[in-house]
Order: C-alpha cells, then structure tokens, then sequence
C-alpha cells in the first residue's frame, strides 16, 4: 500500500536542526519559509533521546507487562519534531505571485528535500499536529480521506516519532509443564538474537559431547564384539541401535532452543507495520499446523508460533487501511488487543493442530491508525471506532489546500521528493515544476485551491519524468508534462473520450438548430471526466393522476426534478402538470453518471420545452441543481463538464453562478465554448428555448419570474468567460 521506503535514522539535531529552523539564517525572505518560528526556540530530537531512560537490561518473565516504563518524551523537545520544512534555495519576494511562489531556481536539482517522512508532508496540517500530539501521548489516530493524501504517509512519519529506545525483542520458549502452552519473554532489543545465539551455542555443545560420547560407545561395543565376543554382526547391530538412541535422544535438546517471534535488533525507527487487507492469522498472529504430531517427528509447539502485525508492531504503529474490510472477528480481537495490551497467539484455522496451541500473552502495544474513506467508518464495527474516539482522536484529511506563495514552493519541493523517492527521474526544470502546480491547480477543482490527491499528482509527475528518461533528456521539462497528461489519463477519461468519439461517429450527438423536449445534459464520470448526457422529454394527458416515467436510477433525480418545476409551473399558469404523463429518457445514461441533482435544469428544461412545444438550443449544454422556487445551486465537477461539452461540439454552456469561481478549463478549449453563468430557472429559458416567447404564455411568465434575478445580471448583454486561473 505505502510506497515510502524512507526508513532514515532521526538526522541528528544540533546544528542542521537550527538551520532548518531558520535560526542560523538571515533575512526576511528565508524567514518567510518557516511558517511557525516560534519554535526556533527548542531544543533539539538528541535532548528528547536522552531523556528517555534505557530499558533495564536482561530476560524478564511475564508478558512485557513487567518492562521499564518510559517515561514520557520531553514535551519541549518532541515539540519540536514539528519544526517547519525549509527550501535551501533564493525567494525572490517581487515574484512571489508567480507559479513558482518566488523560487529562484532553475530545476528541482536545487531543493534540499528534509529528511524526516513528518516534514515531508505537504499541507495537512490539522492531521500532521494530530499525529504528532498522538506520537507524544502514544494516541489512537483516525484518520478519514480520500485516497492519496497522505494517510499511510503520515502513518509511517509517526514510527518515526515515537522513542526507539523502548523497543523490545519477544522469545516463544518451550513449556515443559504443557507442550501447548508456550512461554513468552520480552527482553530488550538486540538481546533476543543474543540469547537465541547462545542457546543455539549450548545445545551445539551438548550434542558435540553427545556424539564424542556416542562414537566412543559405538568404539567400544564393536570392539568388545569384534575381538571378545567374536560376532561382528551383533556388533554392527548394537551400534546401530547405539546410533539410533542417541540421535532420538538429541532432538530434545534443539527443542530448548527460543523462537524469537518479534526481532527489532536492526530497527532504526519504531516499527511500522502496515495491517492492510491481513487475514486473521497476518493480523492476530499463527500456530503453524504439525503434519507429524507424534513419534518423535513433531515440531515443538512454540517452533510453529508466527507473530501477527499486532506483535511486531509493539511500541510502533499499526497502520489499517480501509479498516471497515476486517472481518468482524479480528476486529473484536483487535479491540481486545488494543484494551490489553498483549494477545496470545493461537492458531487460526480450527482445523490445524495449531489451534491445540496459545502461547501466554505476547505484548502488542501499538499505537493504531486506522484509515479509510467515509464508508470506512460507517461500517467498521461500532465498539472499534468508540475505542479509537475515547483513546485517540480523529481527523478528516483535507482534499485542497488554498493557494499561497509558500504552499507553491512547497509543492515544488513535493517534486523533488517524488524524484528523489524514485531515484531514477531526471529533474524537472522550473517551467516544468509550475506546469505541474498548475495541474495541481485544475484538478483541485475550487478557486483559489491547489489538490492535495497527491498521490495522483505524483503520477504525473513519474509518467512526465518517465517520458523524459525515455528520450534521454537531462532534465524533465514542460513538454514532457504535457504529453504526460495525454498518457497518463484515468480509465474514465479514456472511456468518456471513447464515448464522445462513438457519439459522434453514430451522429446521436445533435449540437445545432432546436428541438422540442431536448436538453444536452452534462454528467461526470469517475471523477476527472465529463460527458454530454442528452435528456429527452414528452408530455401526455394521462387518464388517472400524472406519472412522471423514467428510467433506471435516475428516476428518482428525474421524479425530483419534475417535482420542483411543476411548482414554479403551477405557480404561474393554470397548467397543472401532476395531472399528465412525464416521460423522461436520458439517452445512454448507462455509459455514464449524474451526481446528485446536477441534472435537474436539463430535466425542468425539457419538461417545460415538451409542455410548450418550444424548441431548445442544441448547440448548448447545461449544468446545475434546481431549488423548489427555481434558484440554480452549485453541482459538482464544472470543469471536466465544461470540456466535454467544447469536445462535443456545443458552442456554449450555462453552469450555475456559484460554480463560476470553480472553473478551471484547459487553455485550449477557452476560444471553444462560451460559459453563461446563471442563478435562476427564467435565465436558463431565456438562453435555451427558441424565439421570443408570445405574450402571456407559460414559457414569457417563467422567463419574469424573478424580476431580480434577471435585473441582477441579464446573460443576454454578454456572459463572462473566466480564465482558467
Ligand atoms: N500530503 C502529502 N505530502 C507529500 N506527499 C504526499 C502527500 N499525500 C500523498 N503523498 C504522496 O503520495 C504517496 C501516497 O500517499 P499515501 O499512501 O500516504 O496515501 P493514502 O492517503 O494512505 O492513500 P490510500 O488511502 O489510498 O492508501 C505518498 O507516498 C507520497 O509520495
């Protein structure tokens, strides 16, 4: 799941520690990187290392319960874990409004990327000081977002925190009062390699002085046989069953041997175990099934113990993403082994002779991050949640981050991350560096925004770095992105490209002249791809009450909609449209979606066009909610709609008002297609519907409805078309 491989010792303090804090700079403009300085004034990590005391050395008894306790991190120092990231490069203070943010570089050659995965992180912040709050206080974290925006990231930064000086080593012993019950003890890390050596030593010796003491036997019995007794045979037999004896005998002596389950000698950070997706026995920890049970062939019972991530992640992280998939069951467990502390390791699948099998209860005191999206946690278990609400804290992963100067040099830094990360990227030069914050910008889908779906915006900058390893380049540059962003389009954009292309190659697309009772609709798929979803409309007398007739599932967005404008219909004519049949098609709704309600102005549209037999624009597509009193409300995906409506061939598009500072198109579908911005139902009609309407009829009424909506802005003296800024 996680793809961070940064496992790098803590740097050490002192000196880089106050220059990366800014203390040993000058100057208002490097300053300016820092954005919390009040921490210049804290110690360095080393201080917080020393405070904690060493675990006391030696084998202990019991179950870990009986360690050292560590104290507490100093607050002063593990404050300063949080100290700000810095970018060794000039900022140029007149250009800070540029892409760059005022960088003075030339490629991302020139940033020094941090060390610590913690400063690492771009934007979070809530969730960066939460995981830091937790590291200190060892918390349950959950964390709740969407995919690719830094959750196991953040996950693995915490192990990064938390004092490696508490680590510890766990040995499975055998249990000579019950073979099924293996002992467990936890000593210091870096001893249980040391005792398993030096049991692996004894029993070496034992076995030595067993087979000096078996050949002289075997020496002594052929001899006897040999020379006094004079029958070899015998003999040979005899020390056959000399030999035998003896090796049958020494299988016993391997089996005192400890089975050192959780090894954190080489450990350079507290662990960080990653639990996504285990299966019970990965999770909880396993007793190998023993195919030879009897005869002398067994594998001792605590040979067979396997430590689950909860055992290997004492004193560390237990990262589970999309926790809601753990089956009940290991969820209970984990409840269990969060309240203790320790959870003995049996065999999980009933059937194997590891089930016969529970060692005493091995530590697992881990600090859990369970991640996940919104459905994640309305469907993980209830008890789980309230154990990390009532133990921990829980924070929503933010989708954008507002634009500023500082966040566009960090997002330059995030570049030189990926390509350090990757190790194989050429650099990216700075024309590239702001084709991406620009990109980064657009798929933010806000005004004033940049995403924070990096992981996604990492993507691109692989593929971009890959084209340009591929052509031998020196550096990645703006041409390499953007023929990445041709390459590197989602499954949903290559369908819905597919989908217009096939459109219009069966001409089913009509974008000119007008027909009654259709709309060009407009639909998103996935979530960076629009397609034009055309919605037709007929209207019937019915015999009983009217029927609104749609279907699949939008019938019930299209039932809505028809709702909300047989009010602003009845309200101004005598036409009551409940009394007659509304069918509604959306053509080949199949191959797309409808988000919401954003279609509810396509369906009014045409409902009202089919009732009036009025024509409607085909050379225009729309966008946007529709409220029971006929304001237009803000939808979703603006962007991705509006540029599929200029590949479709529509000349204009009207989107919602509101929407209007989400708009973000690609340069070159700006001279393609005009947006018209609305706030009202009468606006739409007045733009979509044919001619001038007659006097007193149902389409003039509607189109007055609001007297200030149209005063407030009338699209007929010209609609604004936004910069894709
Ligand atoms: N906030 C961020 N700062 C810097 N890099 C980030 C950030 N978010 C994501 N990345 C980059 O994207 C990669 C993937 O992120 P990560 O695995 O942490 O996402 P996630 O939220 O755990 O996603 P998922 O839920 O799909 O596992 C990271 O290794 C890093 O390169």
């Amino acid at each position: 799941m996680n793809d961070d491989t940064n496992t790098d010792e803590r740097p050490p303090d002192g000196e880089e520690h106050s220059s990366s804090n800014g203390r040993t700079r000058s100057g208002d403009e490097r300053d300016r990187v820092d954005p919390d300085p009040s921490r210049d004034d804290l110690g360095g990590a080393d201080d917080w290392e020393d405070d904690v005391p060493v675990p006391s050395d030696g084998p202990e008894s019991g179950n870990g319960q009986a360690d050292a306790p560590a104290d507490e991190p100093d607050e002063r120092t593990i404050d300063d874990l949080g100290s700000d990231v810095q970018i060794d490069a000039e900022i140029d203070e007149e250009s800070e409004d540029g892409l760059l943010g005022g960088l003075q570089i030339d490629s991302t050659a020139e940033i020094k990327v941090p060390d610590r995965l913690v400063d690492q992180v771009i934007g979070q912040e809530h969730a960066r000081d939460v995981v830091m709050k937790a590291a200190k206080q060892r918390r349950h974290v959950m964390m709740i977002g969407s995919p690719g925006t830094g959750k196991s990231m953040l996950a693995k930064a915490m192990s990064e925190l938390l004092p490696k000086e508490e680590l510890q080593d766990v040995l499975v012993y055998h249990n000579p009062d019950d073979g099924n019950e293996p002992k467990v003890r936890t000593v210091p890390s870096g001893k249980g390699d040391q005792i398993v050596e030096a049991h692996k030593e004894e029993a070496r010796k034992r076995n030595q002085m067993r087979s000096f003491l078996m050949w002289i036997i075997i020496a002594i019995v052929l001899g006897y046989s040999l020379i006094i007794a004079g029958n070899i045979l015998l003999g040979i037999l005899a020390a056959g069953i000399i030999y035998l004896a003896f090796r049958y005998g020494s299988r016993g002596s391997d089996a005192m041997i400890p089975n050192l389950i959780v090894n954190t000698a080489d450990q350079q950070t507290a662990p960080f175990e990653d639990a996504t997706g285990a299966h019970a026995g990965a999770l909880l920890g396993d007793v190998r099934h023993d195919p030879f049970q009897s005869g002398g062939m067994e594998t001792p019972s605590h040979d067979r113990v396997e430590p689950g991530a909860i055992h290997k992640a004492n004193k560390g992280v237990l990262f589970i993403d999309e926790i809601n998939t753990l089956d009940v069951r290991s969820q209970q467990h984990l409840m269990t082994a969060i309240q203790e502390g320790e959870f003995g390791i049996t065999g999980q699948s009933e059937r194997s002779s590891g089930a016969m099998v529970q060692t005493e209860p091995v530590p697992c005191d881990f600090v859990m991050i369970a991640a996940g999206n919104l459905d994640a946690m309305e469907n993980m278990h209830p008890a789980l949640r309230s154990r990390i609400k009532g133990y921990g804290y829980e924070v929503y992963m933010d989708d954008t981050i507002e634009d500023t100067p500082e966040m566009r040099r960090k997002y330059a830094r995030f570049i030189a991350q990926e390509v350090e990360k990757d190790g194989r990227l050429p650099h990216f030069t700075d024309d590239a560096i702001e084709e991406v914050i620009l990109e980064a910008r657009r798929r933010a889908g806000r005004k004033g925004h940049l995403t924070l779906e990096l992981r996604n915006l990492g993507g691109l900058v692989r593929v971009a770095g890959d084209i340009a390893r591929a052509d031998d380049a020196e550096y990645t540059t703006r041409e390499h992105i953007l023929q990445a962003k041709g390459r590197s389009r989602s499954i949903e954009q290559q369908l819905a490209d597919d989908y217009i292309q096939r459109r219009k190659d069966y001409e089913l697309q009509v974008a000119e002249g007008y027909v009654p009772g259709r709309v060009n609709g407009l639909a998103v798929m996935g979530e960076d791809s629009g397609i034009v979803l055309p919605v037709m409309a007929e209207v019937t007398p019915s015999q009983g009450p009217g029927e609104v007739i749609a279907t699949g599932q939008l019938k019930e967005m299209a039932q809505e909609a028809v709702s909300n404008v047989s009010a602003i219909i009845k309200k101004f004519s005598d036409e009551d449209i409940t009394q007659k049949d509304i069918h509604i098609q959306f053509v080949q709704a199949g191959e797309g979606g409808v988000d919401g309600d954003s279609a509810s102005i396509t369906v009014a549209t045409a409902v009202i066009s089919a009732l009036e037999g009025v024509g409607v624009d085909q050379s225009l597509a729309m966008t946007g909610s529709l409220s029971v009193r006929g304001d237009v409300l803000p939808v979703g995906g603006v962007t991705h709609k509006i540029e599929a409506a200029a590949k479709t061939g529509c000349d204009r598009v009207i989107i919602p008002e509101a929407n209007l500072q989400d708009v973000m198109i690609e340069d070159e579908y700006e001279d393609m297609i005009e947006i018209i911005p609305v706030s009202h139902i009468s606006e739409v009609l007045d733009v979509a519907l044919e001619g001038e309407p007659e006097k007193d009829s149902l389409v003039d009424r509607l189109k007055t409805i609001t007297g200030s909506a149209l005063d407030k802005q009338s699209v007929s003296q010209g609609p604004s078309s936004p910069s894709p800024q």
